[in-house]
């Protein structure tokens, strides 16, 4: 009986066997539903086997049987399998785990997903031009077809459904009355009238459509406003008429809405197709069967959009490619733009990353010919970028973080009727609340960290574990009443300014603010409308967005960050700072940035005065040359939890053991520390790094390791994961 071999979401690393009568090759790539233990479980066939195949001293004859193979949905394709088996090797993470991170839920589980194109191009077929001409008792059905003849085919099954009887289109088509008609690929091309390029975007377009449709990695280096996104859309509808897919990655929800509706704006008669993480089962599964299927022409989504099957793929776009959220930060921890290139590659395809800000990682390589190079250096519309200055704060009396220079340059913008955003990378009202008279702080029972103040709706709570309890009104430990909100988050700077400027709509724009997509949406439509004069925004507020009026950045609070132990700090609060900074007069109007410090003269705001991104770029990577951190090593980190520390860390301990004696040439074995929040959720946490100059060794190493470590015993309660090149350290 044939054998088919089966990846199942379980933290094991090998991959299960089961007999299936009527198993053959077509199978491969489907889901099924089999028996695990004393329940089932759903999976993925991966491969089929032969008895010799099967693991050491099993009768084959024993095995047990498949309980239903998913058969309604088209297999997954041989590339798609290749892509998490690759993922699953890089990352050394469980095959059956990947699988279940790539499918929507609703296939995993073999639910049955319509696999039928949604919105098809029809028109009318053979048994309709019959239907017709034969003399037929008048019914609705023969109503619309008669309706429908007298216009030019072919029509979408949506626009059909619109006509009056529409209701009877799915008659029609079981009739065969409609049928599906050919896609003319030249359809898709952009509709409407389009801006004329600039001279730089023309460059780059011209560039990268004269390289070809092969491989090939670009990244397009465009300053903030300088139209990347324009760049996009030309070369997707390029694409498109080619009758090729396009898979666009964008960082996270909050950017999806706008984008969202430039792209159903351009490709009127396309089939776009958005997949992020905010959809309902149904929607992901239909999104997800529609592109392996090759119906849908467009799919949108963040990362993990990236494991869409697409057979007709043509290109991939990563937009804002430096941006963190590309990289999953728990279970399996994959680089969705590291996987975007190397999807690229299996496929024989261009990828464009693009960035004002690129990672350094991307920058590195784009200037040592691994990656091909564009630049955009001058805005679209804007006569120039926005003027950059530092406001010395060591000496200033600041009004709740802000400073007079800041707060007269908001009041030059109301009597303007411009926008102004106050920048604060901190939600809730206070960081902290706190006992002046016994020193109580309000500590999170569960991590090593204090809970925030939320004024809004009175309460502390957790930014990491997200417990949260009431406000106490006086102090838990000395009953003092007079207990005191101690620092600063936007919730504050968003009641000061709006006593400071009674006149002026201040609008607070952060997580709490948009919790939902849809509270999302009304905020950014509230601002684009004129809504709001004065906006407070964490970084949510910093990617990608386009306010034409809004011509003033005020940056408060970010010395913090200058003095971060994290090597990737300075990076970070470049790129965020000078993405923030971008969204300051895009449109016709001058823009001004403000950046309150007590290091006016530190390099990383020089650079950025001068939006000198390379001078900043090169400076970095310098100091990451000679203190030997990525991209000039590479890095993976071995973490582990539990609720007593010295579990985790022994459990390190023995791991750098089983490394030491299996120790190979140029991989470095660090030694196990706490983590620098050592407590989350009431778990421990530590962590061990391993570091090598070359991929290939260290990912030689690991896989021995990793494998060795799947044999260990450990502590109850204990669990390890891997994060191949970390983001964190
Ligand atoms: N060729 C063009 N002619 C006129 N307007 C353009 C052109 N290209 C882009 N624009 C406009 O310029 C503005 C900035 O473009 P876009 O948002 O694509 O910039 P971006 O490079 O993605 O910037 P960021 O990195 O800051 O997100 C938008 O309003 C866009 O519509
Ligand atoms: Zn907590």
């Amino acid at each position: 009986m044939p054998i088919v071999r089966v990846a199942l979401p379980l933290p094991l690393p090998q991959v299960f066997d089961y007999l299936a009568a009527d198993a053959t090759a077509e199978d491969v790539g489907r889901c099924v539903k089999v028996p695990f233990g004393r329940g089932e479980r759903n999976g993925l066939i991966v491969a089929l086997a032969c008895d010799a195949d099967v693991d050491g001293g099993i009768d084959p004859g024993r095995l047990k049987t498949v309980l239903h193979i998913q058969r309604d949905v088209l297999p997954l394709p041989a590339d798609w399998l290749e892509l998490v088996a690759f993922v699953a090797r890089y990352y050394h993470a469980p095959l059956g785990e990947v699988v279940a991170l790539a499918l929507p839920p609703g296939l995993r589980r073999a639910d049955g997903v319509s696999a039928e194109d949604e919105d098809p191009l029809l028109d009318i077929g053979v048994a309709g031009t019959e239907a017709l001409q034969a003399t037929r008792r008048p019914s609705k059905a023969l109503a619309l077809l008669q309706a429908l003849a007298q216009d030019s085919p072919p029509w979408r099954r949506s626009v059909v459904r619109e006509r009056e009887g529409g209701e009877a289109v799915g008659d029609l088509l079981r009739r065969g009355w409609l049928v599906p008609a050919a896609e003319d690929a030249q359809r898709l091309d952009a509709t409407g009238s389009l801006p004329a390029l600039t001279a730089e975007q023309d460059g780059a377009l011209q560039a990268m459509l004269a390289d070809g449709e092969g491989f090939r990695s670009w990244l397009l280096h465009g300053v903030t406003g300088s139209g990347k996104t324009e760049v996009y859309l030309r070369l997707a509808a390029h694409m498109l008429t080619q009758g090729r897919q396009v898979l666009m990655l964008v960082p996270e929800i909050a950017l999806t809405p706008q984008l969202e509706q430039r792209v159903a704006q351009r490709f009127a008669a396309a089939r776009v197709v958005s997949l992020h993480s905010g959809l309902a089962d149904g929607a992901r599964s239909r999104g997800f069967v529609q592109a392996l299927s090759g119906h849908a022409d467009i799919v949108l989504g963040t990362r993990l959009a990236v494991f869409t099957p697409l057979p007709r793929l043509g290109l991939i776009l990563v937009d804002e490619e430096h941006d963190a959220s590309y990289k999953q930060q728990e279970g399996v921890r994959y680089s969705a733009r590291d996987l975007a290139v190397w999807r690229a590659r299996q496929r024989d395809v261009p990828v464009v990353l693009g960035s004002a800000t690129p990672a350094l990682e991307t920058w590195y390589h784009a200037h040592n010919e691994r990656y091909a190079l564009q630049v955009l250096s001058q805005r679209a519309l804007a006569a120039a970028m926005p003027t950059v200055r530092c406001i010395d704060v060591r000496r200033l009396k600041l009004d709740e973080g802000l400073s007079p220079g800041l707060l007269a340059a908001i009041g030059q913008r109301l009597a303007r009727g411009e926008q102004s955003l106050v920048f604060l990378n901190r939600r809730g009202y206070a960081p902290v609340l706190s006992c002046p008279s016994c020193g109580w702080v309000s500590r999170c029972p569960h991590c090593s960290a204090n809970l925030v103040v939320h004024l809004v709706d009175r309460r502390l709570r957790c930014h990491h574990c997200g417990c949260d309890a009431g406000m106490p009104r006086a102090c838990p430990s000395c009953g003092n009443q007079d207990i005191q909100p101690f620092g600063r988050g936007t919730q504050r700077v968003e009641a000061r300014l709006a006593e400071l400027f009674p006149q002026a709509r201040v609008l607070r724009v952060d997580r709490d603010a948009a919790r939902t997509r849809k509270q999302w949406e009304g905020l950014l439509a509230t601002i684009a409308a004129g809504g709001a004069d004065i906006l407070v925004g964490t970084q949510i507020m910093a990617k990608g967005h386009d306010f034409p009026n809004l011509t003033l950045v005020g940056v408060i609070g970010a010395d913090a960050s200058l003095h971060a132990a994290d090597f990737r700090a300075p990076e970070r609060l470049f790129q965020q700072l000078m993405q923030v900074g971008g969204r300051a007069g895009r449109g016709s109007l001058p823009g001004e940035v403000l950046i309150q410090t007590e290091y006016p003269a530190h390099p990383l705001f020089l650079h950025l005065a001068r939006h000198d991104f390379d001078a900043f770029a090169r400076m970095e990577l310098q100091s990451r040359r000679s203190a030997g951190f990525p991209p000039f090593s590479h890095q993976a980190m071995l973490r582990a939890d539990a609720p007593a520390l010295d579990d985790a860390l022994e459990f390190l301990r023995h791991a750098r053991r089983l490394a030491d004696a299996r120790a190979t040439e140029g991989v470095r074995i660090f030694d196990p520390v706490p983590m620098r929040m050592t407590r989350l959720a009431r778990r421990e946490r530590a962590q061990l790094l391993i570091e090598s100059d070359q991929r290939g060794p260290l990912q030689a190493f690991l896989a021995d390791w990793v494998a060795q470590l799947y044999c260990q015993r450990s502590a109850r309660e204990l669990r390890w994961q891997l994060d191949v090149d970390p983001l964190e350290v």
